[in-house]
């Protein structure tokens, strides 16, 4: 039987790049890729189709910050699928970013300049907006919409003949100290992206105590900085491309410079080829990439304790509850 792997964002950047490297290891899978643009999705699909003619590409659609959206999809899934191998839980965003300049040229001269430069401590932070289910838009996309998703999906996932997985695309920005139990969707910061990572860094930590017994196996991934819509958020393309010079130079010091989708993937295909009893649930899975340009992954401890990561997900469980009862009293 074809494994089936579901992937998130998977219209654009590493959420793409995964698809194809995905294909190209084994072409024998059926990937459905979750996207919010249907055109999009279609491209994206009709690109590894044309690469991979062997392979089973379907889409489905799904804005992960809508919660109706992502019931939707759920339902779509639950019809066309028995089970769920794979769910790349990758569709990501931050929104209006700035850039500290300041902060970034006395970092250059900081003996944390390495650290500097592959988490942006203290570099960059973001506006963010409340959706129309009243949630913030950052918190709502990159972690509750896909708690909603799998929570929905449990049937899919836990289906009692051999284990499925989960794989967020975290992030090395994600930071002990701007996220709260207090304050989980980050409503009173100003770094909300970093915020939603740490989430989905416990999240994931949660989802593995609560869920291995039952054969679902949940790991954590960073993909590096890379060149992709999200990046070009931040600074122009041009502006890379001027950039580009020293950042090579830098990449021999700062392994987390991924640079390309495709290399970012590199953690993402990994796992992907892991038996999940061998993981460990405690670890980030890092992408990264040498001067010369090669691949490898690397592993970092989360800096989290599994306390606080049960109460986050007792706080999702809750706010689930409460969500989908003002969707349905609405609907
Ligand atoms: N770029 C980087 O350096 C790093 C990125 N990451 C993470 O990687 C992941 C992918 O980002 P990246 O490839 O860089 O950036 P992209 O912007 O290229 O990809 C983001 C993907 O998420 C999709 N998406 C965004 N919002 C929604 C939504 N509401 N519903 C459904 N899909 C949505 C986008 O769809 P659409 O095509 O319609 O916009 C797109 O396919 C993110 O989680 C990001 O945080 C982590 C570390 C570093
Ligand atoms: C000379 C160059 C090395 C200077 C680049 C400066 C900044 C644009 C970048 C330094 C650290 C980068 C970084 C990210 C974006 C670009 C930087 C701020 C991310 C925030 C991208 C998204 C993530 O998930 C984490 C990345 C951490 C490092």
């Amino acid at each position: 039987m074809r494994k089936v792997v579901l992937v998130t964002g998977a219209s654009s950047g590493v959420g793409r790049a995964l698809c194809q490297r995905l294909l190209e290891a084994d072409d024998g899978l059926h990937l459905c890729l979750a996207c919010r643009n249907r055109a999009r999705a279609e491209a994206a699909r009709d690109a590894l189709l044309a690469a991979r003619p062997r392979a089973q590409v379907s889409t489905v659609q799904v804005d992960v910050s809508d919660l109706r959206s992502v019931l939707r999809a759920a339902r779509e899934l639950r019809r066309r699928f028995q089970r769920l191998d794979y769910v790349y839980l990758n569709a990501g965003i931050m929104p209006s970013p700035h850039l500290n300049i300041k902060a970034l040229f006395s970092s250059l001269f900081s003996r944390r300049v390495v650290h500097v430069l592959s988490t942006a401590e203290g570099l960059l932070t973001q506006e963010d907006r409340i959706t129309a289910d009243g949630l913030q838009e950052v918190f709502v996309t990159n972690v509750f919409g896909h708690f909603v998703l799998v929570q929905e999906l449990e049937s899919l996932l836990c289906h009692g003949d051999g284990p499925s997985r989960l794989i967020w695309t975290s992030s090395r920005s994600a930071r002990r100290a701007n996220f709260s139990l207090e304050d989980v969707q980050h409503s009173s910061g100003r770094e909300p992206y970093s915020s939603s990572k740490y989430a989905l860094d416990l999240l994931s930590v949660a989802l593995n105590r609560n869920f291995n017994q039952r054969g679902l196996f949940s790991s954590v991934a960073c993909p590096g900085t890379m060149l992709t819509n999200l990046t070009y958020g931040i600074l122009p393309s041009f502006l890379w491309t001027l950039m580009m010079p020293l950042i090579w130079l830098v990449r021999f010091f700062a392994n987390a410079f991924t640079l390309t989708p495709s290399n970012g993937a590199e953690a993402l295909v990994w796992l992907f080829h892991q038996k999940p009893e061998s993981l460990n649930p405690l670890t980030k899975y890092l992408s990264a990439t040498t001067g010369f340009g090669s691949n490898y992954v690397t592993t970092q401890k989360m800096d989290l304790s599994e306390d606080t990561a049960e109460k986050l997900y007792q706080s999702l469980l809750d706010l689930a509850q409460r969500v989908r009862v003002t969707i349905l009293d609405a609907d």
